[in-house]
């Protein structure tokens, strides 16, 4: 039977819970523009409308709302039905198949928990811990291999480096669109890579890579200043720290040496902290140089390192983070007028060299609640899980591509930090509901909920032990939402020689959960998949040829 709430939005989970507890599947989340009402569409398992339950139910969910606040409930199936039709486009209707007598379903707190994210680890935590140990960092893999995605925390003063991005971010995309497009450059490859700004179908974006100095685009504030790009790049080099410094423990978790990952990515960049010249670390390292990769910098495999003790970069604080951007600016001044140079070069590649960007990308993405998504529904970004933009040698120019068309998968791991406006989903893969991720009030602990989600590379070359993490965008209620998503990749051209890491494990009795490839890269990884399928098709009618009949 089919069943609609309609409460304010930020009751939405409260009134959810006591139905999620009793085995009611979401299967539809609208926010109702302009009443900021959120209209909730559950099923249950039992075919008639059982009213004495729901009754009870209702009665159970109010008694958790705040005095005043209203719940109203459809009356009969006819109601829900026609409420349905009217409220929900095909693509809102986002679950019908869990099964409610499956006793995984029990095992985590239900959608309409308030504390979707309750017992997730601290960030500092989990980087300290050592890979492969029982301790968070253990916790935190079994989560993500369990759901597709896993919370880290932040505390509140770390995360004031995305909330600065995210606040710059706005102001920078209420510019007009030509100084966007003069200070970013269009959407287009760059050193074999898609970096730049775009107005897309529902949403715009702006991809930021790190280079060597800085990150590309830097764009310049309005008053000349650079602290836009400062921020940017201390983002991204935080970011990329962050991401490898979670690698150890996937690796364990795979089976695998605790370097074996990273060895797969770019040179790490310069450190937020680091005076020193990324030129100095590897940079230039061929395919077989990223073997040992991360033995230059602070970011090495299993080791410990950094001011936190933590593998990867430090988190700043928000009391250091005034000098941390001013510092920063002062150390990409030059690299921001190269960058600045390349992007007023336009068309004309050869007048200004082209910048060296890292595979991983920051996306920063506006999201405006008046936009209308996919098929009219209020879906900005349509379910995907994250992959590569990994081309063939291409030209400058506008490029008419989806980087979610692009070639290949290449995305090791995605990490979010929740924004201010919530938008986030994710399709959970331990029931496969769809979760709204995004924690936007204030936790009791103070933290602020840093979204990982495993991506195409990771499950590809995990064999399915990670799964890709599937997830979308809906409009925030209202106003707008930045989203800042980082997608942590591996090099094209690394080449997944698992043979080694296979032979090891079988050797020392244990299992490595990884495909069995040999001289795949990361750039082939589908046209590899699909080739063995047409060779897999082919020994299928080659087994069983058709009968003489139907082949006529
Ligand atoms: O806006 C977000 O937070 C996520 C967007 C996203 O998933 C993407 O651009 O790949
Ligand atoms: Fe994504």
């Amino acid at each position: 039977m089919l069943l609609l709430l309609r409460v304010r939005l930020e009751h939405a989970p409260t009134a959810l819970a006591p139905f999620e507890c009793a085995g009611f599947c979401l299967v539809g989340l609208r926010t109702a523009v302009p009443t900021g009402d959120a209209l909730i569409a559950l099923r249950w398992h039992a075919e008639a409308n059982n009213t004495d339950v729901i009754a009870q139910l209702c009665e159970a969910a109010r008694a958790q709302l705040p005095a005043g606040v209203a719940l109203s409930i459809t009356a009969s199936q006819e109601d829900a039905l026609e409420q349905m039709r009217a409220h929900f486009g095909p693509r809102e209707v986002v679950q019908w198949a869990a099964d409610p007598a499956d006793p995984s379903r029990r095992a985590e707190p239900p959608l309409g928990d308030a504390l979707q994210h309750a017992g997730a680890p601290w960030l500092e935590e989990v980087l300290r811990a050592a890979p492969g140990s029982s301790g968070a960092g253990a916790a935190f893999v079994r989560r993500l291999r369990r759901d597709g995605y896993a919370p880290l925390l932040l505390t509140a003063s770390q995360a004031a480096l995305w909330r600065e991005v995210e606040g710059s971010a706005a102001t920078w995309f209420a510019q007009s669109t030509e100084a966007k497009l003069e200070q970013a450059g269009a959407y287009a490859h760059i050193d074999r890579k898609f970096t730049g700004y775009r107005d897309g179908k529902y949403r715009e974006q702006l991809e930021v890579r790190a280079t060597p100095g800085a990150v590309h685009p830097a764009p310049v504030d309005a008053d000349g200043r650079l602290r836009f790009s400062a921020a940017l790049s201390l983002l991204v080099r935080t970011l990329d720290g962050v991401a490898r410094g979670l690698l150890p423990h996937v690796a364990a978790e795979l089976g695998c040496e605790p370097r074996f990952l990273a060895g797969l990515c770019d040179a790490a960049p310069s450190a937020p902290s680091d005076n020193g010249s990324s030129e100095d670390r590897g940079e230039d390292r061929g395919e077989d140089g990223g073997e040992d990769g991360g033995e230059d910098g602070g970011e090495v495999g299993g080791e410990v390192s950094g001011a936190c003790g933590c593998r990867g970069v430090p988190l700043i604080e928000a009391s250091e983070l005034d000098a941390a951007v001013t510092s920063e600016a002062e150390r990409i001044r030059g690299a921001a007028r190269a960058s600045a140079s390349f992007i007023d070069a336009g068309a004309d590649a050869d007048a200004a060299e082209a910048p060296r960007l890292a595979h991983s990308l920051l996306r920063l993405c506006r999201y405006d609640s008046r936009r209308e998504g996919a098929y009219g529904t209020d879906v900005l970004c349509e379910e995907h899980h994250d992959v590569g933009a990994l081309l063939p040698p291409l030209t400058l120019g506008p490029s008419p591509l989806d980087p979610r068309e692009e070639g290949s998968g290449a995305g090791l791991l995605t990490l979010d930090v929740c924004a201010s406006a919530a938008g986030l989903h994710a399709l959970r893969r331990s029931d496969g509901l769809w979760v709204p991720v995004e924690e936007t009030a204030l936790r009791a602990d103070g933290g602020v909920a840093l979204v990982v989600m495993v991506g195409d590379t990771l499950a590809r070359l995990s064999a399915g032990h990670f799964a890709p993490c599937k997830h979308r965008v809906v409009a925030p209620r209202s106003g707008e939402r930045v989203g800042l998503p980082f997608l942590f990749r591996g090099r094209s051209d690394a080449v997944l020689d698992t043979r080694p890491a296979l032979a090891a494990a079988a050797a020392a009795g244990r299992v490595a959960h990884l495909a069995e490839l040999e001289t795949v890269t990361i750039r082939d990884l589908p046209s590899f998949d699909s080739a063995r399928s047409i060779l897999k098709g082919w020994f299928r009618s080659v087994r069983k040829p058709k009968p003489i009949e139907s082949a006529m």
